[in-house]
């Protein structure tokens, strides 16, 4: 995947501005009101913590300097007792008040702040991973496993850390502006003169983001390359291991590894730079208010500064600065930087959010009279290819047939049926089952109708009767109430037992699932790793039987098994070759040796289609391919061999065709 297709690839749409806004504003509105009972809680909040520092500031001066009368702003004179005694406990009541009145505001914005927060994070994750799932399939051709689940995984996270920060911040904020508006009932001149503070640390803070900003998206995307790179390897731990790759792996994961700390390390210098600065203002700052004040205690305020200060005051001024030029600093530093960090990762989740997906529902459903599949002059090229893989492909598969597609590797034999699937639409042409073309069809309602077994088929993790069981029909799975009352404890949620065993006896699997010592209930690996290959692919024809598909596409899927499997395999094939219409592509020839034609595909090209005995007599590829296959070396033509000599690496069989040529 080129670094250009990538980026690209998270583009985020004109229409959409700032995506985190996006975001806020699609996902966080459902949980409204709770987001504003948590603002409002956590605004009330700052009131009673603010309260002990102004009231240990004037029981200070009224009761233990007793400088002044015990006044306190906003509560009327005729409220406060007027003993000694009765001024302590009075102090003692108001802390313990604000201290318990603090407290629980704080605890219920806090669940609510984090009920609505973990419920927005999740309709995130959720939807993006329906809008991946949903792309076509260009996408994950040109995105590696890893990156994608980066976006899920990191992206979404750094989505949550940024919804903790803006709780954070909005704190910080009714903070600052509580612990400004009671240094002004204190001292108005005093607190307008702090105020030039906060606003050279925004200017700080400013400057700190613009510089951070492009290299949080750099960090986003070494993270896409580190886990692809982990994915990668670990993925194919068994070639790695078998080929004693590892020092390679290493160094590739080693590298990516190190641009992403290298990456990280800017931002680590930026914030050490932007944290040094904005704590040298501040703290020095708590040094200049306590010369200021202490001038203006001793000498009186000049004119400028209005009237003089108590120490009481002084004091309350200097335990608000604490709670004022922290938050600051907290704000520029924690908030605005995690705040980077999510504008990163919102583009890359909008991106895939916001990005036309194929519409599974529309278009119409698509109706199977008898599964006749016409292939009609069927150009096509995929977009990360610029050359062409398939040219005016036609051919056509009548109701209950078995048609067999060969060709050498490489000819376009898969392509031709991811078309089928709509996985990709031909350029020019047309695919169509019964008269309807698959590109006017839903793709889900297409989808229902057909049984796909890959070459290399996908086994998820699970038992065998959940693996088999994942091919029914949406429409045909099982009520909740019998899952419930499941015939077998680890009945799979998807099909019956019965359903499931009846096609694993139909695909050859029965037998020796049942010889494993949990039978059904077996698990198998992530990637089926504890089952061999013949028997994974007998498990992924018995998924595409269960859900009775109408046509039947087998992508190789012999190609693992032995000669008598292939028997067993062939023989279902066979049988149920009469009811559905069957496309198989095979390299064995012998697999589709009975199908009612076999469609020979050369270079995108159908060159040659027949029964086994027509093409056999023509004389042509098939013969040749079919020649090598049974071991008739000597016969294979001199442009097959030709042809075959120009390949990098022909196999053995034709190897040895071309050395009894050499010889003849
Ligand atoms: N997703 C893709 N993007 C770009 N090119 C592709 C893609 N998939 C296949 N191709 C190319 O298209 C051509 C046909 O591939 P296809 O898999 O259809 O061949 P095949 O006949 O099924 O081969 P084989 O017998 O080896 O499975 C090949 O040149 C292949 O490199």
């Amino acid at each position: 995947m080129s670094e250009s297709s990538e980026s690209a690839e998270y583009e985020v749409p004109d229409h959409v501005g700032n995506p985190l806004v996006h975001l806020v504003r699609r996902y966080a509105r459902p949980y409204g009101a709770r987001y504003l009972v948590a603002i409002v809680g956590t605004a009330l909040a700052q009131i009673p913590q603010r309260v002990p520092a102004l009231v240990v500031g004037v029981a200070l001066d009224a009761i233990l300097l007793s400088s002044t009368p015990y006044s306190l702003p906003l509560v009327p004179d005729g409220w406060i007792p007027t003993t000694t005694e009765g001024q302590v406990t009075f102090t003692i009541g108001l802390l313990a008040g604000a201290f318990a009145l603090d407290g629980a505001l704080t605890w219920l914005s806090g669940r609510v702040a984090g009920t609505a927060r973990l419920r927005t994070l999740h309709d995130i994750r959720v939807d993006t991973f329906d809008a991946l799932v949903g792309r076509e399939m260009d996408f994950f051709d040109r995105h590696q496993t890893g990156d994608v689940m980066s976006v899920l995984n990191n992206d979404v996270s750094n989505l949550d850390g940024f919804g903790n920060n803006a709780v954070q911040g909005l704190r910080f904020v009714t903070q600052i502006a509580v612990a400004f508006a009671f240094m002004a009932l204190l001292h108005v001149r005093l607190a307008a003169l702090l105020l030039v503070l906060p606003v050279g640390l925004g200017l700080l803070g400013r400057w700190y983001t613009t510089r951070v900003e492009p290299v949080y998206e750099d960090v986003r995307e070494s993270v896409g390359r580190i886990n692809a790179r982990l994915e990668d390897s670990i993925d194919g731990i068994a070639t790695v291991k078998s080929f004693a790759r590892e020092d390679r792996e290493r160094a590739a994961v080693a590298s990516a590894s190190r641009e992403y700390r290298d990456r990280n390390w800017s931002v680590v210098r930026l914030r050490l730079l932007f944290n040094y600065s904005s704590w040298s203002v501040s703290s020095y700052s708590f040094v200049g208010l306590f010369a200021i004040g202490a001038y203006i205690n001793l000498e009186g305020a000049p004119p400028f500064l209005g009237h003089s200060l108590t120490a009481g005051t002084l004091l309350t001024f200097l335990l608000y600065s604490k709670s004022f030029y922290g938050p600051i600093r907290q704000l520029m530093l924690d908030v605005l930087d995690s705040y980077e960090n999510a504008l990163a990762s919102s583009k890359r989740i909008v991106a895939v959010l916001e990005t036309d997906r194929q519409a599974n529902e529309t278009g119409d459903d698509l109706r199977v009279t008898g599964g006749r599949i016409e292939y009609d002059r069927v150009d096509f090229g995929y977009e990360s290819s610029d050359e062409q893989q398939l040219s005016d492909v036609s051919f056509t598969a009548e109701p209950g047939s078995l048609v067999g597609i060969v060709g050498p590797t490489g000819a376009g034999k898969s392509t031709i049926t991811k078309l089928l699937f709509r996985f990709y639409e031909a350029d020019a042409g047309r695919v169509t089952v019964d008269g309807q073309d698959v590109t006017d069809v839903s793709p889900r309602s297409l989808r229902e109708h057909l049984g796909y077994v890959s070459q290399d088929p996908f086994l998820f993790y699970g038992t065998i009767r959940e693996n088999i069981g994942y091919g029914v029909r949406e429409g045909d799975q099982r009520e909740p109430s019998e899952r419930a009352s499941g015939d077998s404890g680890a009945a799979s949620d998807d099909a019956s037992d019965a359903d499931v065993e009846h096609a694993a006896k139909l695909a050859g699997a029965h037998d020796f699932v049942t010889d494993l010592d949990d039978g059904y209930d077996t698990q198998v690996g992530e990637r089926g790793e504890s089952l061999s290959g013949g028997q994974r692919q007998r498990i992924a024809i018995a998924r595409a039987l269960l859900r009775e598909p109408e046509i039947l596409v087998l992508d190789e899927a012999t190609s693992h098994v032995d000669n008598e499997t292939e028997r067993q395999i062939q023989e279902s094939i066979d049988a149920l070759a009469g009811e559905r219409t069957t496309l198989a592509i095979a390299h064995r020839l012998s697999t589709v040796r009975n199908a009612d034609t076999i469609v020979v595909v050369d270079d995108g090209r159908v060159v040659e289609q027949g029964s086994h005995e027509e093409l056999v007599e023509r004389d042509g590829l098939y013969a040749d391919l079919w020649r090598v296959q049974v071991g008739d070396t000597d016969a294979v033509s001199e442009t097959f061999l030709q042809r075959a000599r120009a390949e990098d690496r022909p196999s053995e069989r034709i190897e040895s065709a071309i050395d009894g040529e050499a010889s003849r």
